[in-house]
């Protein structure tokens, strides 16, 4: 199947999944602050995230994900450039090999060490996430850059768990993650219309992505690469996709 080496990563995607050179909203894209608009009525973000629902930790094999109880409204993201209330679904990250580069979207020029992805579903519109993942309108990701620097302690938690989720497919009970904390202060955000960054890479996400980076140490930074992809020798790393065409997108920001 598809994955981040040489033999099927991500310039080979479009060989079971034509979308990927065919598409016109790909994700991810380069931000050039100089190209985007300011525009005022877009609204602030709202999340009403309580702790309780998180459910597991996951060595999916392309990422680390934690998944989240999905089936009523417990942690919602309303507001921003969003119709109606989007469902948190799951979070997981994408990193590279080394601290300089491993984000998917690049900001001016800048490719952070890593970038979460906040997974939201639109549970006004769609009964559940498989039907919205094929919706034009039915995913909201909110994309965080992460950027060595001092420790993050909200990661903690999850950081001491991988190495119990080292093997593809491993996962663990993890509870009472409250995803509010790897947020940072300011929630001023980029917005446009894309895709999943990964296989089946539907084109039914409405990204955020926010332009102020969390911190984490280079050796929070390092726990990441001790996962694995496919066996021992197979380290977790790069498993991001690099910038694709803007073609005819608009990119909107909540802040002059
Ligand atoms: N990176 S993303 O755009 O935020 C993103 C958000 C939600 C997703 O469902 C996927 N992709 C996905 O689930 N692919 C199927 C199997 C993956 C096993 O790891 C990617
Ligand atoms: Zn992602």
């Amino acid at each position: 199947g598809w994955g981040y080496g040489s033999k099927n990563g991500p310039s080979h995607w479009h060989e079971q999944f034509p979308i990927a050179k065919e598409g016109s909203r790909q994700s991810p894209i380069e931000l050039k602050n100089a190209e985007t608009k300011y525009d005022s009525s877009l609204k602030p973000l709202t999340l009403s995230y309580d702790a309780s629902s998180a459910k597991s930790l996951t060595n999916t094999g392309s990422s680390v994900q934690v998944d989240y109880e999905d089936g009523t409204d417990r942690l919602v993201l309303t507001g921003g450039p969003l119709c109606g209330k989007y469902r948190l679904r799951q979070f997981h990250f994408h990193w590279g090999a080394c601290d300089d580069h491993g984000s998917e979207h690049i900001l001016d020029g800048t490719s952070y060490s890593a970038e979460l992805h906040l997974v939201h579903w639109n549970a006004e519109k769609y009964c559940d996430f498989a039907e919205a993942a094929k919706a034009p309108d039915g995913l909201a990701v909110i994309g965080v850059f992460l950027k060595v620097c001092n420790e993050n302690p909200a990661l903690q938690k999850m950081l001491s768990s991988l190495d119990c989720i080292k093997k593809k497919g491993s996962k663990v009970e993890f509870t009472d993650f409250a995803p509010c904390a790897l947020l940072p202060p300011c929630l001023n955000y980029y917005t446009y219309l894309g895709s999943l960054t990964t296989p089946p890479l539907f084109e039914s996400v409405i990204w955020i992505v926010l332009k102020e980076p969390i911190t984490l140490s280079s050796e929070q930074m390092t726990k990441f690469r001790t996962l694995e992809f496919t066996g021992p020798d197979d380290p977790m790393q790069d498993n991001y996709r690099p910038p694709q065409p803007l073609k005819c997108r608009e990119i909107r920001k909540n802040f002059q």
